[in-house]
């Protein structure tokens, strides 16, 4: 009766959508069986969210039934015959020594990368020539080789596995089937919650845990509600940070949608450190420590060294690529390859897949252009003339002038290959010109933000039929797609595009979560190709980096101190950019400075986009000029020759910090970022701690320049004033430290908001200030 009258409620509710659409006259589109866009969406939202259950638990399976091979044969190969009795409960007790093994053999065996998570550090890395480091070393060249440090293979009786470390899967894997058992039965490891984390024995138990319940985080309970709906992008995501609307908290760092990626996004528990009790053992583990940490300290400083080395050895004419190719290389002046081309290119070559970490400004671009060129040259030689060709190679990036960037980077490239052709479909064109040039000069390359790329999926124009002949899916700046303003787009365009195909991932910065995710974009058997390295430096040695801690008040006056004293040292300095919060936050800047006689020009997703191409241009060729820009410009824009990098108040997260200051320091050269905070923004430093950055001291503020700036804010119109009032208040009201004290941060807003020289705080609509939790904090005004 429910299911019935449910239905009828549907059946009902599609035939409202479907009159809808009539009255509307050219409104939706239909797709195929008469459903309207959103049934059509929601279809494939639900086929996408089956696949990936069917990934996952593929993957588990394939998981366990390794493990239990590999514990399998150990134990058969070195366990005594199990008493009568053991046998017959299904599982054998296992000793500290079978347990050491395990985890020795789980980690040290050939393919045990596999297993390994992001702690355990990058699994390949460009192959680094380590000097020698004496005799002791060599027993460590190999992980079999660590082991005989160890008597009798390190199997000492009294040696005590890291048992609260262990995770449950790998205790299951340890009490697995063995021939002829059954059922076969889990063991989860309980940790006893009083006792003290670092203490040897924490008191814990085994309990069993049933098949049911083994199974949990797989399963569908685990999923949360998907992320913001609707088509996503940069520009979404930078307005809806002005309204408040996105919270700090949501970014995948702190909060990532659960909807299709089950545990993926989960963060792994750190590995506790070892902990071994038997004190004969003590000096020789400690002696393997010692090794250890010089080994590692010798590699970092290779690693340190060749880092800093932008260009390697190896020369485009060695590499497999097409003469054409080269030739249009060598007249743009590309004659040696850059350590990550040289690092990806021949795995890239072979058709595999790659997730590619490198500094900013090393030529990443080029790195994922050349093969994506070649794969068109294949494609195109070997099969038959199509009236229409298909896309053969889609890039991915986050935003309109990285895509301009790219495309005109490929052209480059391709100048010499007549009939291989680049396009960009990106936002803020009209969409039927973008069409028009679809049809009249097909190309085999495209170039494309998500969203744009997803209006052109849905239209029923033939562009799907064409992307089904896609060979190379590439991502740039992939943890940014990734990232869950861009994933639920991310996942739909996947959806759209052939299974087998090749997958590129690049970005400057991958965190570990995205690591996982990335999982569902590329084949189980891609290669990781890290040439920062692990733990070290993400930034360039040769970009200065300093923080300034200032009230926000001053921060104006701070800014237009710091372009003068830059602008008089560095003579011929060429460009500085600002990087401020907001798109508003950005014009109000670009107001004040301009009011102040600076050469300065502003970017941000506010401005028309025939606006910001125009900017984009001029910034890069020009010489003696300011970009007082928000994130749009934050990552792969390649500004030539940038000195200098001002980001007034917090990044959204470090990666977003590493990302503005890489618009310095571009190819190798020098460069200087200045972070400018207030103080209750200091926190962030902690998160860049790593990071060669130091404060500098409390600045000098001349009084007559603050009287300039106050004078010159007077001058600048109370809208653009007001707009940015509200984007402070929206930004940093979604920033878990400060936007949990409602009442702090309306005070901190009234002094910002005197500090612009607005008489009194602009008021909030009534629906935008409960929407931001701000509807009874005293200060607050609502419009009427
Ligand atoms: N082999 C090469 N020889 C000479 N110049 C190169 C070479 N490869 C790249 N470049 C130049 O280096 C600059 C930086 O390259 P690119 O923009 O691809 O860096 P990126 O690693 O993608 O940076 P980001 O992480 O900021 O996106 C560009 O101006 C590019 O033309």
């Amino acid at each position: 009766m429910y299911l019935h009258r449910n239905r009828s409620a549907t059946l009902t509710k599609l035939l409202c959508n479907i009159s809808f659409t009539r009255t509307m006259g050219g409104g939706p589109r239909t797709f195929p069986g008469g459903l309207n866009k959103w049934q059509w969406k929601r279809m494939h939202e639900k086929k996408a969210q089956e696949k990936e259950r069917k990934l996952l638990d593929q993957e588990k399976q394939l998981y366990q039934a390794r493990i239990r091979s590999q514990i399998r044969s150990k134990l058969d190969e070195h366990h005594q015959p199990m008493s009568n009795k053991e046998f017959r409960s299904g599982f054998a007790p296992l000793t500290a020594n079978d347990h050491v093994k395990g985890l020795a053999d789980r980690f040290m065996e050939e393919g045990a990368e596999d297993l390994w998570n992001e702690d355990d550090g990058s699994i390949k890395s460009t192959p680094l020539q380590t000097p020698s480091i004496g005799l002791r070393d060599r027993a460590l060249e190999s992980p079999v080789g660590l082991r005989k440090l160890i008597p009798n293979g390190g199997n000492r009786v009294g040696v005590k596995p890291e048992f609260g470390s262990l995770r449950p899967r790998y205790y299951s894997a340890l009490a697995g089937r063995r021939p002829g058992r059954e059922p076969m039965q889990k063991f989860r490891y309980r940790r006893n919650e009083s006792s003290s984390s670092d203490s040897d024995d924490d008191g814990g138990e085994f309990e069993a845990i049933s098949e049911e319940r083994y199974k949990k985080p797989y399963g569908n309970e685990n999923r949360g509600v998907r992320g913001k709906g609707g088509r996503s992008s940069f520009e979404e995501e930078e307005s809806d940070r002005e309204m408040g609307l996105r919270d700090r908290m949501g970014s995948p760092k702190k909060m990532m949608s659960r909807a299709t990626l089950g545990d993926y996004d989960k963060k792994k528990e750190r590995r506790a450190p070892k902990a071994f009790e038997d004190s004969d053992l003590s000096g020789e583990i400690e002696l393997i420590r010692d090794e250890l940490r010089k080994r590692s300290s010798s590699r970092d400083e290779v690693r340190r060294d060749e880092g800093e080395t932008l260009f390697s050895q190896k020369r485009f004419d060695e590499c497999n690529i097409s003469p054409l190719t080269i030739k249009a290389l060598t007249s743009a002046g590309y004659v040696r390859m850059t350590r990550v081309q040289e690092a990806t290119l021949r795995t890239c070559l072979h058709g595999m897949d790659v997730l590619v970490k490198a500094k900013t400004g090393t030529g990443k671009s080029a790195a994922f252009l050349l093969p994506a060129i070649e794969a068109v040259i294949k494609a195109t030689t070997s099969s038959v003339n199509q009236r229409v060709p298909p896309i053969l190679v889609l890039i991915l990036c986050p935003t309109r002038e990285l895509a301009s960037q790219i495309a005109a980077e490929a052209n480059v490239m391709i100048k010499h290959h007549d009939g291989i052709g680049v396009q960009t479909l990106t936002g803020g064109t009209r969409f039927k010109d973008d069409q028009r040039r679809l049809e009249s000069q097909p190309s085999q390359i495209i170039v494309a933000t998500p969203g744009r790329l997803l209006d052109h999926i849905e239209n029923k124009s033939g562009f799907s039929v064409r992307l089904m002949g896609l060979k190379m899916l590439i991502l740039d700046e992939a943890d940014h797609l990734l990232d869950l303003g861009f994933r639920k787009d991310m996942e739909e365009i996947v959806d759209c595009v052939p299974r087998q195909r090749q997958s590129l991932l690049f970005s400057a910065t991958i965190r570990k979560e995205v690591r996982r995710i990335s999982q569902l974009f590329l084949k189980r058997d891609h290669v990781f190709i890290d040439t920062v390295g692990f733990g070290a430096l993400e930034t360039h040695a040769k970009v200065k980096q300093s923080y300034v801690v200032a009230p926000h008040e001053q921060h104006f006056l701070i800014v237009h101190q710091l372009l003068k004293e830059h602008i008089s040292q560095v003579v011929d300095y060429k460009v500085v950019m600002v990087f401020c919060t907001t798109a508003m936050m950005t014009s109000l800047m670009f107001h004040l400075l301009r009011e102040m006689q600076m050469n300065t020009r502003e970017m941000h997703s506010r401005k028309p986009q025939m606006y910001r191409t125009r900017i984009s241009d001029e910034f890069r060729e020009s010489k003696r000029l300011i970009l007082v820009t928000s994130d749009v410009s934050a990552r792969g824009m390649d500004y030539p020759d940038v000195t200098l990098v001002i980001q007034v108040g917090i990044p959204t997260d470090r990666e977003h910090y590493i990302h503005r200051l890489g618009r310095t320091g571009r190819e190798g050269k020098n460069g200087e970022g200045i972070l400018l905070i207030a103080p209750w923004e200091e926190y962030f430093i902690d998160e860049i701690k790593d990071l060669p950055i130091k404060r500098s001291p409390a600045m000098n503020l001349d009084s007559n320049v603050k009287l300039k700036v106050d004078d010159a804010m007077l001058k600048i119109d109370n809208n653009v004033k007001e707009a940015a009032y509200h984007a402070w208040l929206g930004h940093y009201n979604s920033i878990r430290e400060i936007g949990r004290d409602k009442t702090t941060l309306v005070e901190l807003a009234k002094r910002f908001c005197d500090s612009i020289g607005l008489q009194k705080p602009p008021s909030l609509f009534k629906k935008t200030a409960v929407k931001m939790g701000l509807k009874n904090i005293p200060g607050i005004q609502i419009r009427k």
